[in-house]
């Protein structure tokens, strides 16, 4: 009768009431020292059991997040969404990287580079309804290349240079109804879209000078050669920037001396655990077609006439240009005067030295007040390091067959000048027909320009150091846009990220191991309490 009494209480703690069926045991008269015992000897028996069993249970799951963890899971990305809004056109560059290795250099892939078809964002000033057909085929182009349930996380941001710079300078409300038009289509994809701005030209010059160093790998390799302290010349190791555009162009680079005197503040960047003092300088209306504008207007201006014989032309080139379109423009207005014509008529001679002359005087080297200065009395230190140029140096040095390592003096850059400008247009036009005419047109001029440019920052016996560039390492194109998105997406720290102690597998076996002994630990730990509670009784 007793026996069944207890065992039915046994059951039924095995359900939880133990202490009520206790209770009422005791109440039923029940000695204290023999209910006692049954409860230890009911968890000695069951307690193991349970033991082996949580432990059989949490070792499965040791194992199994231990293999989830280190299996091959698809890596996983993400994406950024830069326009670059230039003066003559636009393009929408989509890059990819990797989320684990977010710190690393080099290791942001530019997957898709969507020319916009028309021409610059600032020609839209009149008619700003058109903007969203002209952006929206490279939008579906990134709503077909990003995965769908990326969209909300991937940044938009498009920055606007010297094109809309110079519409600022000219019409500030125009310039405010085209970003706000652009800003309110961008808004309308699913995409994070953070901002549309115009970037001044130091910006343009310090991103293009990060866009570079960081894909060739110039920012972060010294983490795992020297110690920072050790090493004196930053400018060793960095590449000096050079961008050409159509309205502006910038230079920038480490100076060989960073303590000389200086009217403009150096720029500081602290990268990867590094401090590095960079000049910078944007020449607004220094990029190449307002260069060719420029030329375009003095010429005309000292020699009225309705002609203009042109050296930086193909002989039997000819062009007719609009005196309002050559002198409604903040660039050339200053020279705005009054001509018996209205168009001008533009007729090529082809000779290189003339060309090159008539754009020496677009840059006049006037009084410096500093220790040294480009022209215009702009202060510059002199040129140092090794330097990276792109954009229109780039296409129009590429065309002309003049980027290789080979050509390592001006001289051999001269000789090439003059024997292709005095090549006559209909020569030219036929063996490169497949080249855009208004490019095909201007690269006489446009090789002459970069040349003088070059000249005129004292690259003449320095030219070997010039490296012209387009996509760097297969990554990405050289350019701003790459700089801006790694520094607002904040994927460049200021200081080296620690490495971890252990790597992944080594974490998780290690988890593992110590999980067991404790697990071993805990159940021998309970069996001897058990048993010496036994024997004690
Ligand atoms: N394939 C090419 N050949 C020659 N020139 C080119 C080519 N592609 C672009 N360009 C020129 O490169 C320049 C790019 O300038 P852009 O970025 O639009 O202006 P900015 O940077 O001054 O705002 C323009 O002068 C354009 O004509
Ligand atoms: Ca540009």
């Amino acid at each position: 009768m007793k026996r069944d009494c207890s065992s039915g209480s046994q059951k039924r703690s095995a359900f939880g009431a133990g202490r009520i069926v206790l209770a009422s045991l005791a109440s039923h008269g029940f000695p204290s020292g023999y209910q006692d015992s049954r409860v230890k000897r009911f968890l000695s028996k069951n307690g193991l059991v349970i033991l082996g069993f949580t432990f059989i249970l949490s070792l499965i799951a040791l194992l199994a997040v231990g293999l989830t963890q280190n299996k091959n899971t698809p890596e996983n990305f993400k994406f950024g969404i830069v326009f670059d809004a230039g003066s003559s056109h636009t393009t929408m560059y989509i890059y990819k990287w990797s989320a684990e290795k977010v710190n690393d250099t080099g290791l942001v892939y530019e997957i898709e580079a969507c020319k916009v078809k028309g021409p610059g964002i600032s020609a839209f000033a009149s008619n700003v309804q058109d903007i969203p057909v002209y952006l929206s085929k490279c939008m579906g182009r990134a709503k077909e290349l990003i995965p769908k349930y990326k969209h909300h996380q991937t940044p938009v941001y498009l920055g606007a240079t010297a094109g809309m710079r110079l519409l600022r300078m000219e019409n500030e409300q125009s310039a405010k109804r085209i970003l706000a038009s652009v800003t309110s289509f961008l808004n309308s994809y699913p995409f994070n879209f953070r901002d549309a701005r115009i970037i001044s030209g130091s910006e343009e010059g310090a991103y293009g000078w990060i866009t570079i160093n960081y894909l060739l790998g110039k920012l972060q390799k010294k983490q795992n050669s020297e110690d920072p302290s050790s090493r004196k010349n930053e400018s060793q190791e960095t590449y000096g920037a050079l961008d050409l555009g159509g309205a502006s162009t910038q230079i920038t680079f480490v100076p060989k001396d960073t303590n000389i005197s200086s009217p403009i503040k150096f720029m500081q960047f602290r990268l990867y655990g590094w401090n590095y003092t960079v000049y910078t300088y944007s020449f607004l209306c220094y990029g190449q077609d307002q260069a060719l504008l420029l030329k375009l207007a003095k010429d005309t201006v000292e020699t009225p006439s309705g002609t203009l014989l042109d050296p930086c032309f193909h002989p039997g080139y000819e062009r007719m240009v609009d005196i309002s379109d050559l002198f409604n423009n903040v660039c050339t207005r200053e020279y705005k005067d009054l001509f018996p014509f209205d168009k001008l008529r533009i007729q090529g001679t082809g000779d290189f030295l003339q060309c090159q002359e008539r754009l020496h005087n677009l840059f006049p080297t006037t009084y410096c007040r500093y220790t040294s200065c480009t022209f215009n009395g702009v202060f510059m230190p002199p040129v140092h390091g090794e330097f990276g140029a792109f954009s229109a140096y780039y296409y129009t040095m590429k065309f002309l067959n003049l980027t290789s390592d080979k050509v390592t003096s001006e001289d051999m850059v001269i000789e090439k000048m003059k024997q292709y400008c005095s090549r006559p247009w209909k020569e030219v036009n036929t063996t490169y027909a497949d080249v855009k005419e208004k490019y095909l047109s201007e690269y006489c001029f446009s090789g002459t320009y970069v040349l003088t440019l070059l000249q005129v920052y004292n690259f003449t016996d320095y030219w070997k150091h010039i490296h012209f560039m387009h996509k760097i390492n297969d990554n990405a194109e050289a350019g701003w846009t790459l700089g801006y998105m790694l520094n607002l997406t904040n994927m460049i720290p200021a200081e080296l990220p620690q490495p971890k102690p252990f790597s992944r597998p080594t974490y998780i076996s290690l988890m593992v191991a110590f999980s067991l002994v404790l697990a071993i630990v805990f159940i021998l730990g309970s069996i001897i309490f058990h048993k010496s509670s036994y024997f004690q009784k």
